[in-house]
């Protein structure tokens, strides 16, 4: 589970969050539309604890994230826009890698069952990462979630340069984690998908969070309407 209490970040004379208010429950999928500068990356960096709001509160699991504290690190993950992986281990030896450094030792079959799970075929994983398409790439980032048995992960702009069938799976991944339990907060541009996968929708401009609405009985047309109007 994650909460905002009013968070208020502010740049000189720039102000990036301006009162932000949310929580998200485990099992949910909360995509958070706007504009470019809205807001979206200033939110997430603050539950990562890559910057500090000026005030308010960032909570995940009822612990306050704290820039100088790392107890809420071990509850999530982030996939960026573009997964940071090492180009010449192959799949399974970068989510080694990784689920090491998270301070997770798994066998080779364990290794191989997280990235099933996230949807990577049996056959490439042992192939170069630097042989890997973007969607093959966040499947790895999905793995490495997994297996660090987040109970929240944070996605930035996740499809963005995935093809319709790449962005499909990605859904249908995402929609399995929330399935089992896990919180997923999602910045993204394609109010398609949001639509698909979410099961809340956030629209934020100018820091502020204007509307929130459940994705049941929602349309995209619906939602495009509602974005166009809010921004
Ligand atoms: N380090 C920084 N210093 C000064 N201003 C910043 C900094 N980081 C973000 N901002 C400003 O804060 C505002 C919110 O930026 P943010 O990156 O959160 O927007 P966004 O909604 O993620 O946009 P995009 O869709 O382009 O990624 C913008 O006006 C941005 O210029």
């Amino acid at each position: 589970m994650i909460k905002a209490i009013d968070l208020i970040k502010t740049y000189n004379t720039t102000t990036a969050l301006n009162g932000v208010n949310f929580e998200v429950k485990s099992g949910e999928i909360f995509c958070l539309l706007g504009q470019n500068g809205a807001g979206k990356t200033t939110t997430i960096n603050v539950f990562l604890g890559f910057i500090s709001p000026s005030s308010g509160e960032a909570l995940i699991n009822n612990v306050q994230v704290n820039t100088n504290d790392h107890r809420t690190n071990e509850m999530l993950a982030y996939i960026p826009e573009v997964v940071q992986l090492y180009g010449n281990l192959s799949g399974i030896e970068n989510l080694d890698f990784f689920s090491r450094l998270a301070g997770f030792r798994y066998s080779s079959k364990e290794l191989v069952s997280f990235l099933t799970q996230a949807g990577l075929q049996e056959e490439v994983h042992s192939n170069r990462l630097s042989s890997y398409s973007k969607g093959m790439r966040q499947k790895v980032g999905i793995a490495i979630a997994i297996a660090k048995n987040a109970d929240v992960i944070f996605m930035d702009e996740p499809t963005s340069g995935l093809d319709p069938k790449a962005t499909a799976e990605f859904t249908s991944i995402c929609k399995r984690l929330a399935a089992n339990g896990k919180t997923i907060f999602m910045a993204t541009h394609d109010i398609f998908n949001a639509v698909n996968v979410g099961s809340r929708i956030g629209i934020m401009k100018g820091g502020v969070l204007v509307h929130e609405v459940s994705t049941a009985n929602l349309s995209a047309v619906q939602l495009q309407q509602l974005y166009l109007e809010s921004i």
